[in-house]
């Protein structure tokens, strides 16, 4: 059977692609930085532009299409998924990485047709490396398969995770206790890429057995929920529920094991909801 949303995942896969070109070309560049919810929440031209360079030629292709894009959202767009068919999009996920030149930055693409997650593609432009996801039909990495760890011992586990871009002292008390728990299990060692999106892939690859994070938004982690799942991995809310994309809340794991273990010692707190009306 033909499958209908192929031809928007290759559009998407290649609109990724000529994005992470623009990304690698700005770096070369003086790299304007302005903030947006604090002073550490960075966003650049090159976000602004990367987002309309995608929406503008998805519109082309799909005039009905909806979006949920991060810099448009920003601009006052509203932020709620319906059943329609949606990209949500993270044009540079890893925009403090981008203004360091810390060299893990990706554009998210993902697709939401009822609520759910039709394909998911994910480039992480400076390694290279494009991650796709089609539901049902597994995860790749350059068209190479992937397969979260077996690992079922959270003791021999690499486990990732973010401080986010919180400076709030109640929000990182709780952040930095649920990493101290975490730690204290003992894992082998927590890591953080910066970015959510490679963070799910690094889960999909199995080079972590889970990656948790509260503050993160729909459009860092709707690509990369499909990448894990459809790698074998589990996905679910910080408080073991199932997993709510605009709860900014997740825990993307390589088994239902390792994922309620590391919910065990979440110290869990809800930012407000990505479709709150009153978030702006
Ligand atoms: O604003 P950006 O770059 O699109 O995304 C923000 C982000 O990189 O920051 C967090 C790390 O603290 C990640 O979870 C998230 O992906
Ligand atoms: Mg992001
Ligand atoms: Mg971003």
């Amino acid at each position: 059977m033909a499958d209908v949303w192929q031809t928007a995942m290759d559009h998407a896969v290649g609109a990724a692609r000529r994005a992470g070109q623009v990304v690698r070309e700005a770096l070369q560049d003086d790299r304007k930085v302005m903030t947006k919810s604090s002073s550490v929440d960075l966003v650049t031209q090159t976000d602004q532009k990367v987002e309309q360079l995608i929406i503008q030629s998805v519109k082309e292709k799909f005039p009905t299409h909806r979006f949920i894009g991060e810099e448009s959202v920003a601009a006052g767009e509203s932020c709620v998924l319906t059943d329609a068919p949606t990209w949500i999009i993270d044009p540079i996920d890893g925009t403090t990485n981008f203004v360091h030149a810390f060299p893990f930055v990706a554009v998210s693409i993902g697709f939401s047709v009822n609520k759910q997650v039709e394909f998911g593609v994910v480039f992480s432009c400076l390694e290279d490396k494009m991650f796709t996801a089609r539901r049902g039909k597994g995860a790749f990495c350059n068209g190479e398969p992937l397969q979260v760890s077996d690992q079922e011992d959270i003791k021999q586990s690499i486990i990732a995770t973010e401080f986010g871009s919180s400076r709030d002292p109640d929000a990182v008390d709780r952040i930095f206790s649920s990493l101290r728990n975490v730690l204290c299990i003992p894992v082998h060692g927590v890591r953080g890429a910066g970015t959510a999106a490679i963070n799910m892939c690094l889960v999909a690859s199995g080079c972590v057995e889970a990656y948790y994070e509260i503050g993160i938004h729909v459009w860092d982690i709707a690509a990369g929920s499909l990448i894990v799942s459809e790698a074998g991995g589990v996905l679910m809310d910080v408080d073991g529920g199932p997993l709510d994309l605009m709860s900014r809340r997740i825990v993307a794991a390589n088994s239902r094991t390792i994922a309620e273990r590391i919910v065990r010692e979440i110290d869990a707190f809800g930012p407000p909801r990505d479709d709150e009306p009153l978030r702006r």
